[in-house]
């Protein structure tokens, strides 16, 4: 089938019913539910930009195992064509949405096109494992799925490992065995915009001790699959705000849920790894499924960073504050965090790392390095926004108080901005900027560059030990040897 449209997606979603739960009541219908039906939208159109004219060559490919046209994401870079191609879809992707949407499609696809590339790594385990994870793939990228992922155990005891839980099964674990396949139970966190997916994948962080052989799994089923029930956060919104009181978070919520198992039956062909300890640390770091869609997260972050910057950057003109030195220096620090991750990205994809089978990886020290970065920036730029915007982002009324006529001159002559800017003008451009920096929904863009990928704090050390073990920082003996340099002379 190969590429699909909107509409294929939406039929996709009527055509199942997975048990969500949302707010202490189960959705029946999820195109139905108002708080999901403006994602789905969002979703779709970008499923629709595979057949407009303007993306098509961009984003997509002719496939060259089947002759089908299917999505960039399911390219195996092996040139730096190949890697401009996969960047050209992250960024029309993350500008459709702003870079707000951290889990598109292509997020997921570009996992799994790793996983496929790298299954040679599975092979040594089970030859079976590294066929299942092809034939997924070539069933996603036929298909054109829409996966969501939960590879984190949920949030109970830190301090100590799955087996050693109160109880066996509250991180996902194998029961036993069938001549179907696996039965498994239990929870994982924390499935973003699952309620809208075609299917999930399971896999995890490494971390895995001697005795969590029964956690050591990697699968995917569908969405639907019977006994998997989603349970949702509470919503940010409630589907019916209007566009001009939250131009954002009326558009762009991705829904959080915690994915729990009730003895739910994986077949042996969507089982990817499974009672190996050692296969799960090492899945992570030898199948490519950090660095691969690090560059995808790593366009995206860019978007989201820049997009936040320009709303900070019109808020401050708006009113005339970025005459001041302070404006000028934290805006000028904002575009300064821009450029350096889009410097960072044009060197991953320069100094790539090459893999015995060809595949090319962009590097994973600018790569690690945005990673770093982000959650620092991001932070920083909606605090900009914050200070920019003052108590001005508390008086902004609706667009009620503007479409009443008894209100007009008031509106207008209030709420303009310096001269050339409207009262409506201003208002639009300040609930931008709040949807961004004072809504919940802002508040979990914010939480999201912080964690999607991991806790950033081990992040960073894990990078640190890393970096020390590739590199002998031999500069310091060089310097140290002209002390020794000087004695000699002094000798002579
Ligand atoms: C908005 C959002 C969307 C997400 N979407 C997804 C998704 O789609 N799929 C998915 O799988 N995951 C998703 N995640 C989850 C993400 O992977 C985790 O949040 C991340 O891995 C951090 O884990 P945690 O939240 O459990 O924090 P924890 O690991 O519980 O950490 C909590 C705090 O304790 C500290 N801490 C905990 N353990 C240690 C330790 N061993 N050593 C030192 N300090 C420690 C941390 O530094 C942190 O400050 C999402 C997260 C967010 C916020
Ligand atoms: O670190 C990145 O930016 C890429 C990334 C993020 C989250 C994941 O779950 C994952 O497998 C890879």
């Amino acid at each position: 089938m190969g590429i699909r449209t909107g509409a294929q997606y939406i039929n996709g979603l009527k055509s199942r019913q997975p048990e969500i739960w949302l707010s202490g009541r189960r959705v029946t219908h999820v195109c139905d539910e108002v708080v999901f039906q403006q994602p789905i939208r969002e979703i779709a159109k970008l499923y629709d930009m595979q057949h407009d004219p303007e993306y098509q060559d961009r984003i997509t490919h002719i496939c060259a195992e089947t002759g089908e046209r299917v999505n960039n994401a399911f390219l195996v870079p092996k040139t730096h064509e190949d890697l401009q191609a996969r960047r050209a879809l992250f960024e029309a992707y993350a500008k459709a949405t702003f870079g707000l949407m951290g889990r598109t499609p292509d997020f997921l696809n570009v996992v799994l096109t790793s996983l496929f590339s790298n299954a040679s790594f599975l092979e040594k385990y089970d030859p079976q494992w590294a066929e299942n994870i092809r034939a997924y793939y070539r069933y996603i990228r036929d298909n054109d799925l829409f996966l969501t992922h939960a590879i984190i155990n949920p949030q109970n005891d830190r301090s100590k490992s799955s087996h050693e839980q109160q109880d066996l099964f509250t991180h996902l674990g194998a029961v036993r065995e069938t001549p179907q396949g696996l039965i498994v139970r239990g929870a994982k966190m924390l499935a973003t915009l699952a309620p809208i997916t075609d299917e999930v994948i399971i896999y995890s962080f490494p971390g895995f001790k001697p005795g969590d052989e029964r956690y050591a799994l990697a699968f995917a089923i569908p969405i639907d699959t019977p006994g998997l029930r989603i349970l949702c956060r509470e919503p940010m919104q409630d589907g019916t705000r209007s566009l001009f009181d939250h131009p954002l978070a009326s558009r762009f919520e991705e829904m959080d849920a915690v994915l729990v198992f009730h003895d739910v039956l994986v077949p042996w062909d969507r089982v990817f790894l499974y009672n190996n300890v050692e296969a799960a640390n090492l899945l992570y770091p030898k199948t490519g499924i950090a660095q691969q869609p690090a560059h995808q997260t790593g366009v995206r972050g860019l978007i989201k960073l820049q997009f936040a910057t320009e709303v900070a950057v019109r808020l401050a003109d708006s009113i005339g504050v970025d005459v001041y030195l302070n404006v000028q220096n934290d805006l000028g620090e904002l575009i300064q965090s821009v450029e350096s991750i889009r410097a960072l990205l044009r060197i991953a994809e320069q100094e790539c790392d090459v893999l015995p089978s060809g595949e090319i990886m962009p590097g994973w020290v600018p790569l690690e390095t945005i990673r770093g970065l982000l959650p620092k920036m991001y932070p920083r730029a909606v605090e900009v926004l914050q200070i920019i915007g003052a108590g001005g982002l508390l008086m902004s009324p609706t667009g009620a108080d503007f479409a009443n006529p008894e209100l007009a001159e008031d509106m207008e002559k209030y709420y303009a901005g310096r001269s050339g800017i409207s009262g409506k003008e201003r208002v639009r451009l300040f609930k931008l900027a709040w949807d961004l920096c004072g809504e919940a929904f802002g508040q979990r863009l914010l939480q999201y560059e912080r964690y999607y990928t991991g806790d950033p704090i081990r992040k960073r050390a894990i990078f640190y030990n890393n970096y020390k073990r590739e590199r002998t920082f031999d500069m310091v003996d060089e310097a140290l040897s002209v002390l020794d340099l000087n004695e000699l002379v002094a000798k002579a």
